[in-house]
């Protein structure tokens, strides 16, 4: 129905009433507000807005919040740009759930009295009136406003002494406007014409959606071994895998991500290095999901049972891991669904069934779902297997591909699973363009992979991670990987040990979430001629790492980087700043191939500088921006590299040297005098 505002005049039926006092681009308001913003417990939010209004009367703006319990909370907002009536304030959710945001303006009758009684009184015009509308409002907010009684008898007070007449003017002047009770009319302010925008959703969720180091295994591959009298390979299973858990936790790793567990295909089942064809005791890819024993909700039996499974998630929580699982929706021809729900994928017209790809891959082995063909079939089978997961404590899906199922799929899914379970975590592995990956964020996953792999200039992180830690923030959380199983870009594969310290590096201070795929710290570099993968990927067949060699006394002592990895976990553990996103600042510094930033959290300040080019030692001069540090125009600071374990007196300029000869990065920590 059309608004009426005044008689003969109508608002067009679709426009929203603009309000007494406008209230206009608040920010962050994700997809105009039809979708959530998100923050993690704990994690500080600017909510920013344009609020003004006509002639020239004082106006403010609060931010209200409404928490899951439908208590409400004012945040008095700060007027940053007054040319553009720009207002701000920060606010945080101290625990999970559903809360909602708006944005108030209001006209603001003490600060317009202020304004003027100030500049009248002094000039000697209108004293008494002026006087006694002071003292009229400060009436009033005794009146209206929710105050304890101490605050109201000092607001009296001082209406009674802007009427006492046995006083000058400047003293009755000075009751009305002193410190305190302008900060008491500044806590509970009087507001008039209070005009609210619309009111946003808030999804605050578990700090882990945004903070984590990752691990990731191949379950199969922990214990496999060769065995010379049978000539043929022994799989690793569930209770192999444990055995390796302590060391991921030794390293301080807060998740251990498995790839699938399930029974694997045999039809076009790959063989090593992708080839088509596989051998008789060739294990296949374990994303070729589903076969005689069992499709997604089944444990491979070469890795063991249920009860096995549950130990290892048992152990994995007894040392501080969480278990991730990798989430494949797709399936060998040898699935049970292939042959009980036919209808779930898209026969061709000469009854064949196109097999998967993610172009320009091509994944014979597997088929995609047809989601169209049978969506309520399809929606509610996934969700009974998600369910036989969550049963077996994982809280972690890390989901192959979410940018090939349809995206309401995902949305539904990850809601409605939300509904019991609001702790349970999706990482979208969506190497893809970024309006699919932004919108699977948008619509529930906590996490997504990124394009940090392929960024590796300095410049090209700076633009990337500005990008990420700033409009995006509010709906998508980066997780950094240098690798992957199916990621070894050039970079890694020439830059030597040099360039996997500094991308390890990297991804553990830029970011909050990091992930590093086992073998990592054995800089396994070598790549598949023609392809930017390991040769001889696991993905294809056992891989028998040896960890016992690179242990204290093996013949390979030294030669691991697991020490660095575990030294740079330790840092963030350490160091709260590295576990928030939001709150990078970058620096200049006199080579463009160095990259310098810090973070800052309440008293935690670090700042890293990498030298991105693996192959040249670099020196150079780097200007610190000391008010993002917290120092005054003139700090000097001790500089902890927590590297190198070396201190230094640092200012403004610092000389630094950085690169092969010695560490590619110095991760510092800001000691104040
Ligand atoms: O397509 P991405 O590069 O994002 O990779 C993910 O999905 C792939 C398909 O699930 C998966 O590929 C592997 O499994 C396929 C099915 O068995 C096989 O045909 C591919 O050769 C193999 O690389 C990839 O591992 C996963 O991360």
């Amino acid at each position: 129905m059309p608004v009426t505002v005044s008689a003969g005049h109508q608002l067009r039926s679709t426009a929203r009433p603009i309000g007494r006092i406008p209230v206009q681009d608040v920010h962050p308001a994700v997809d105009g507000g039809a979708l959530p913003t998100t923050s993690v417990v704990g994690e500080e939010l600017q909510i920013s807005a344009t609020v003004f209004r006509e002639g020239h009367d004082a106006v403010n703006a609060t931010v209200v919040v409404t928490d899951p319990d439908d208590v409400v909370h004012h945040t008095p907002m700060t007027l940053i740009n007054p040319g553009l009536d720009l207002w701000t304030a920060q606010v945080s959710a101290d625990h999970t759930g559903t809360w909602a945001y708006r944005v108030e303006g209001w006209s603001d009758p003490y600060g317009t009295w202020l304004h003027d009684a100030v500049i009248k009184i002094g000039a000697g015009v209108d004293v008494e009136l002026m006087l006694e509308e002071g003292a009229r409002l400060l009436d009033r907010a005794v009146q209206e406003v929710d105050q304890d009684r101490s605050s109201k008898a000092a607001l009296g007070q001082a209406a009674a002494r802007l009427r006492d007449a046995t006083l000058n003017s400047e003293q009755r002047l000075s009751a009305g406007t002193a410190h305190d009770i302008e900060a008491l009319m500044r806590t509970s302010p009087l507001r008039d014409y209070v005009s609210a925008s619309p009111t946003y959703t808030w999804l605050v969720e578990r700090k882990r959606a945004l903070t984590g180091a990752w691990y990731e295994i191949f379950p199969r591959s922990e214990g496999a071994h060769f065995d010379d009298r049978s000539g043929q390979w022994v799989s690793g299973t569930f209770r192999t895998a444990m055995q390796r858990l302590p060391a991921i936790a030794d390293m301080g790793f807060d998740v251990v991500y498995l790839t699938p567990v399930h029974p694997i295909g045999e039809t076009n089942r790959k063989g090593p290095n992708n080839s088509l064809e596989a051998g008789p005791h060739d294990p296949g890819s374990p994303y070729a999901i589903g076969g005689a024993d069992g499709g997604h909700d089944a444990i491979h039996p070469d890795l063991g049972t249920w009860a096995d499974f549950d130990a290892f998630v048992a152990r994995a929580q007894e040392l501080g891991l969480e278990v991730a699982l990798d989430l494949a929706l797709q399936c060998s021809p040898d699935h049970p669904w292939v042959t009980e729900h036919p209808e779930w994928f898209t026969t061709r017209a000469d009854g064949t069934i196109a097999y998967a790809e993610n172009p320009p891959k091509k994944y014979q082995d597997i088929y995609p779902v047809n989601f169209d063909n049978d969506p309520a079939g399809i929606y509610a089978e996934v969700r009974r297997v998600v369910q036989v997961w969550i049963d077996h404590g994982i809280q972690i899906f890390r989901v192959d591909n979410p940018h090939t199922k349809p995206v309401e799929f995902w949305q539904w899914l990850i809601a409605d699973v939300s509904t019991d379970y609001p702790d349970v975590i999706w990482l979208a592995e969506a190497f893809t363009r970024p309006a699919m990956m932004h919108t699977l964020g948008k619509v529930g996953f906590q996490q997504s992979y990124t394009y940090f792999a392929w960024r590796s200039s300095a410049t090209e992180l700076q633009e990337y991670v500005e990008e990420l830690a700033g409009a995006s923030s509010v709906y998508m959380r980066p997780s950094f990987w240098p690798t992957t199983h199916d990621i070894l870009t050039p970079y890694m594969q020439y830059g030597g040990p040099t360039a996997w310290k500094l991308r390890a590096a990297l991804a553990a201070t830029l970011v909050p979430t990091y992930g590093i795929y086992a073998g990592y710290e054995l800089v396994e570099h070598v790549a598949r001629p023609g392809a930017e993968e390991q040769l001889d990927n696991e993905k294809y067949q056992y891989r028998d790492r040896r960890w016992q060699d690179y242990a204290p006394g093996g013949p390979k002592e030294g030669q691991s980087l697991a020490p660095f990895l575990k030294r740079l976990n330790s840092i963030r553990r350490d160091h709260p700043s590295l576990s928030w996103l939001r709150n990078i600042t970058f620096h200049t510094v006199d080579d463009p191939e160095l990259l310098v930033f810090s973070k800052r959290h309440g008293d935690d300040t670090i700042i890293v500088v990498a030298n991105c080019d693996p192959h040249t030692t670099r020196a150079s001069t780097i200007h610190l921006d000391l008010a993002a540090l917290g120092l005054g125009p003139a700090g000097t600071f001790v500089a902890h590299d927590l590297v190198s374990d070396s201190t230094w007196h640092w200012g403004e300029h610092n000389y630094v040297r950085l690169g092969v000869d010695s560490e590619p990065v110095h991760i510092v920590h800001v000691r104040r005098f």
